[in-house]
């Protein structure tokens, strides 16, 4: 079985086509014609091409994981963490949850979330990934799992054997694998960006660890990637749907996972996965598609009218502009790939850079060095603390009994015609996981699309399109009392200062664009979830 595309009520300009198979894309795509996206975007993509080997690479893989696994295997460590953000953890995740197998999965700096993994030390290994092998979090990770192994009785040869790395070659964190003695480097092929690396290293070191099989996963992009030159094929198929969208107003694709647990058509958090591909791909230069994870076909946001809706795993709806895009994982990797480089060129964007993802991180090291700006809030009712930015609250009256709705209907009113809200949490994504329900609550009560998104981790993500996307985002931001903090060692910070530090470099990011914010601070997480969610009920 490989990838299939199917299409219900979609118009296509005939333009789109036409101007696809006129121009020989599939072809050009395939043999890595750097000229696809213009002129401007030459350089970045003739360094960014490699994915499309990844099928046939990433084979050399193989037999060195088999062996590492059994390694690890026959001393007991079977409990694989991995630390990584973005584009190097997402597919991993995908991979495991879809196989039903675990891994946990560490790309938060939520003190208690970071607590919660660190336990059963005497049978687990880090896998650090990082493609830069600069990003904070994973680094932090790292540094909490050393502090804890070498306090857990452990040597440092011991400790650096319980730590496998991957990363590009000449990276910081290439060096430091070496000096901390890791008991094995993994290093990617640099001409592979983060959010096309699924088939690299990045996806399949951790999770082949962590015990999945992933031959199938080359094996069946393997298949899917002998037909991507041809005219017509199901993933420029599912291109043209993403730039015909763009074309004719549906500038949003709602992704749902159509499948159907046990029968092998399940994808589990595919969503997540897509959405970092799609958002940093195409939010750039006040244009871009923007995603939207829904919780199922039924969820509210499904119908929306500005919305292409991609079903994953399933058919499309018919009646409705809809894409369902059926086949195994490792189709669908590739396919979405391809497809977006596809999408990039229909939108006249460069889908390799992510030129406005930076920004909220400068913010972010500027706060950690000076503080952070001292903000009073606006009101506090019961245990949420309101601060507002961009005239969001401006004559509403928040003294009535019901302040909360009201502030969030203000949001919600201030969101442009096809505009979003953006709902993001600086919680902690397992013991706070009912914040996630917001995103349903607040599109019920909206015309408009709303996303969620857990911090730090959207901000690797749809973070470029919030900042480079069209200047229609409004956005809800949640943060939480720390109960109990936790260092990072050798680092003049906490965990809860730097989560703290990436909520307030948002803000401040948002700010700076002028884009309208409602930053509610829960003094007590539970309660003040409560509190939230029968607001926006
Ligand atoms: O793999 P790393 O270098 O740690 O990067 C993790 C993430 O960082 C940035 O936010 C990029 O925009 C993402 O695409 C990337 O996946």
């Amino acid at each position: 079985m490989t990838l299939r595309v199917l299409s219900s009520g979609l118009e296509v300009p005939e333009v789109v086509r036409t101007q696809l198979a006129d121009d020989d894309v599939a072809a050009r795509l395939v043999g890595k014609d750097v000229t696809l996206w213009g002129p401007e975007a030459e350089a970045e993509a003739s360094v960014r091409l490699g994915w499309l080997d990844l099928p046939a690479t990433s084979r050399e893989l193989l037999a060195r994981l088999t062996g590492l696994r059994a390694e690890l295997a026959a001393e007991g460590l079977d409990r694989v963490v991995l630390a990584g953000i973005g584009g190097s953890s997402l597919a991993a995740g995908v991979v495991c949850r879809t196989a039903g197998v675990p891994l946990v999965v560490l790309d938060t700096t939520d003190p208690g979330q970071v607590a919660a993994a660190m336990t059963d030390l005497h049978r687990t290994v880090v896998v650090v990934s990082s493609k830069s092998g600069g990003t904070v979090e994973a680094d932090s990770h790292r540094r909490a799992f050393l502090a804890a192994f070498a306090e857990a009785g452990l040597d440092d040869t011991q400790v650096g054997r319980r730590f496998v790395v991957v990363t590009d070659p000449g990276s910081p964190l290439a060096e430091t694998a070496a000096a901390m003695g890791a008991r094995a480097v993994f290093l990617a092929d640099p001409h592979v960006g983060g959010r096309y690396s699924a088939l690299s290293a990045f996806g399949l070191v951790p999770a082949a660890l962590a015990g999945v099989d992933v031959t199938p996963l080359l094996d069946d992009a393997a298949d899917l990637a002998e037909h991507l030159a041809e005219p017509g094929n199901a993933a420029l198929e599912l291109g043209v749907a993403i730039g015909a969208g763009f074309r004719t107003g549906r500038d949003k694709i709602a992704l749902v996972d159509g499948g159907t647990r046990g029968d092998g058509t399940r994808i589990e958090g595919f969503g997540d996965w897509v959405e970092h591909l799609v958002a940093e791909s195409t939010g750039k230069q006040g244009r871009g598609v923007l995603p939207v994870v829904l919780e199922s076909v039924d969820a509210p946001g499904v119908a929306a009218p500005d919305a292409l809706l991609a079903v994953v795993g399933g058919g499309p709806v018919e009646g409705r502009p809809s894409v369902g895009v059926t086949g195994p994982l490792g189709a669908q990797f590739l396919g979405w790939e391809y497809a977006t480089a596809v999408a990039g060129r229909v939108l006249g964007i460069n889908p390799f850079d992510q030129p406005d993802g930076t920004g909220s991180r400068e913010d972010t090291a500027r706060i950690l060095d000076g503080g952070p700006p001292d903000k009073r809030p606006v009101t506090t009712l019961g245990a949420v603390r309101l601060h507002a930015s961009g005239g969001v609250l401006d004559g509403v009256d928040l003294s009535q009994t019901d302040g909360l709705t009201l502030a969030l209907d203000a949001l919600l009113a201030a969101v442009p015609p096809r505009g979003y809200l953006a709902v993001t949490a600086y919680l902690d994504r397992q013991a706070d996981a009912r914040a996630g329900e917001l995103r349903a609550a607040l599109a019920r009560r909206s015309r408009h699309a709303v996303t969620f998104g857990w911090g730090p981790r959207f901000l690797h993500s749809t973070g470029q399109y919030h900042a480079g996307g069209p200047q229609v985002g409004v956005h809800l931001q949640l943060t939480g009392a720390v109960a109990q903090d936790l260092p990072v060692p050798d680092r003049p910070y906490s965990f809860g200062t730097l989560q703290a530090a990436q909520a307030a470099g948002d803000r401040q990011a948002l700010a700076d664009r002028q884009r309208p914010l409602l930053h509610l601070h829960l003094t007590d997480r539970s309660a003040g979830i409560d509190q939230v969610l029968r607001a926006a009920a």
